[in-house]
């Protein structure tokens, strides 16, 4: 939570809570405590993987992050309240265009870059890849993985309209209480929870915004 809280207090306007260990009603109290502080915040709390999580502490500043083999996004519409935003990932700019098309909300991209917090299974993507996502993202596009303040740039230049980052928050000197997790390029694209995401300085990211366990 101290996490969490100096993210939002650096003006990071999206949480995610990404637990891989802990049964789901091991995390609904921490799920709770989040959705409260997001709340509270103006800001958005995203749960990992979990529609039913989702729905259950939702709908109110509460939505969904979908991976390739989490349940679909029309499957998951189905346990989620209408309204609750719901992102997915994608490795590939043809995935996005499928997801786009299969209703997610927003578009999640990566790994940028090298990370540790979870197994990379191909080299990272790199500005020039996310260059390509953004050509084909009509929804709001998310850079994610290795993204820290020193290489934040070229994925902004690159054309994120979101930065969403784990180590580079939970590793930051505590003293920092400056922390973003989210980054908002361009209102113009804006339809979903990323539309509440004031714009922000990405030379301001002392860190991001993950809250949870790293696999
Ligand atoms: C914003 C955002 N983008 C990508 C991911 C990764 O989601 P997924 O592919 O489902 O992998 P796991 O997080 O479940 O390991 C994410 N969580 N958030
Ligand atoms: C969950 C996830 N999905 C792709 S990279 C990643 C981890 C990103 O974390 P970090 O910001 O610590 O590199």
């Amino acid at each position: 939570m101290e996490i969490a809280r100096a993210a939002i207090n650096g003006g990071a306007r999206m949480l995610q809570l990404r637990d891989k260990l802990r049964d789901k009603g091991e995390q609904l109290p921490l799920a709770t405590v989040l959705r409260d502080l997001c709340a509270a915040n103006d800001a958005l709390l995203i749960i990992n993987d979990h529609a039913d999580l989702a729905a259950a502490i939702g709908p109110d500043h509460v939505g969904l992050h979908v991976g390739q083999t989490d349940l679909p996004v029309a499957e998951a519409r189905k346990i989620l309240a209408p309204g609750q935003v719901l992102g997915r990932s994608n490795r590939d700019p043809d995935l996005i265009i499928e997801s786009q098309q299969m209703g997610a909300d927003h578009v999640a991209f990566g790994a940028m870059y090298t990370t540790t917090t979870k197994p990379m299974i191909r080299n990272p993507q790199g500005p020039e890849r996310l260059k390509q996502a953004r050509a084909a993202a009509q929804v709001p596009l998310v850079a994610i993985g290795g993204i820290t303040a020193a290489n934040v740039g070229p994925v902004v230049e690159a054309g994120a309209d979101a930065i969403c980052v784990t180590a580079a928050v939970g590793s930051a000197p505590r003293s920092r209480s400056r922390r973003r997790c989210a980054y908002r390029r361009d209102s113009s694209r804006r339809r979903t929870g990323l539309g509440r995401i004031p714009d922000a300085n990405p030379l301001q990211l002392k860190a991001g915004g993950h809250v949870g366990r790293r696999r």
